[in-house]
């Protein structure tokens, strides 16, 4: 495909509940910058991205238009939309709104500040050739199924076992009928390619990223984001 036009939605409409922090875990600052402005810079900053659609919290439009969008003097960013309950309603919102024109839609979480330009440019080309994929990385530990009184139902071969990372990289009309078929249902996933798998009979790729590319979600991994700060 030549020309591809790709846009990238960012939620980052979230509480951060698990990180027990005043402050969304999204804006709060490391050497001085908040963890959203990472985020961006990494879409920013790539070639193949040409539009950015924010997803914040509710009241933080103006907030995120003036501390982030207009002080990093960020080009591509073409909407700042409020988010919904679950990310799943804040991703919805900024599908509804990717212009027309765009091939591909990359779903990045605002949480996600390590994200590299080479995994960014591999999802894409995957997106372009499959039609769907994620990144993501092997498991490292060995995990268990277990039922709800902690008892162990099972162990699944852990060569089979991958941990999910974001971008979530499709072709727009995919993602698209997949995200309002979820809507219609009240169907609601922990990430983007539950819906394609649920709804779409496509097959989703994985695409191997980095263990660096953390979610910043618990007080450890402020600690983690700061080291690879420092380095
Ligand atoms: N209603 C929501 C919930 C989450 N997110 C975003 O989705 C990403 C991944 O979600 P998660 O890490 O779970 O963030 P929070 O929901 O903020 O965290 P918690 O579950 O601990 O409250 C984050 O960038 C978050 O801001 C969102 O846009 N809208
Ligand atoms: C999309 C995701 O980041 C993939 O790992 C993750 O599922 C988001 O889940 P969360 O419950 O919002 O942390």
């Amino acid at each position: 495909m030549n020309n591809v036009q790709c846009t990238v939605i960012i939620p980052a409409a979230g509480k951060g509940k698990r990180m027990k922090n005043d402050k969304s875990k999204q804006y709060i600052e490391l050497d001085g910058k908040p963890i959203l402005a990472y985020t961006i810079d990494a879409f920013e900053k790539c070639n193949e991205i040409q539009n950015i659609i924010l997803v914040v919290g509710k009241d933080e439009v103006d907030y995120c238009r003036k501390e982030i969008v207009e002080k990093y003097n960020y080009q591509k960013i073409i909407a700042i939309l409020e988010g919904g309950k679950e990310r799943q309603d804040s991703v919805y919102e900024g599908i509804k709104k990717v212009p027309e024109d765009s091939d591909i839609v990359l779903i990045h979480d605002g949480a996600r500040p390590f994200i590299g330009a080479e995994q960014i440019k591999q999802t894409i080309d995957d997106g372009i050739k499959y039609g769907a994929c994620v990144l993501g990385v092997k498991v490292k530990d060995t995990i268990k199924v277990v039922d709800d009184d902690n008892n162990i139902v099972d162990t699944p071969n852990r060569n089979n076992l991958w941990a999910i990372q974001t971008p979530q990289t499709f072709k727009k009309e995919l993602i698209a009928l997949a995200y309002q078929k979820a809507q219609n249902d009240n169907y609601c996933a922990t990430d983007d390619s539950m819906l394609v798998e649920k709804y779409l009979d496509i097959k989703i790729k994985i695409v191997e990223g980095l263990y660096s590319n953390i979610k910043i979600t618990t007080i450890e991994d402020l600690i983690i984001a700061k080291n690879f700060i420092d380095q």
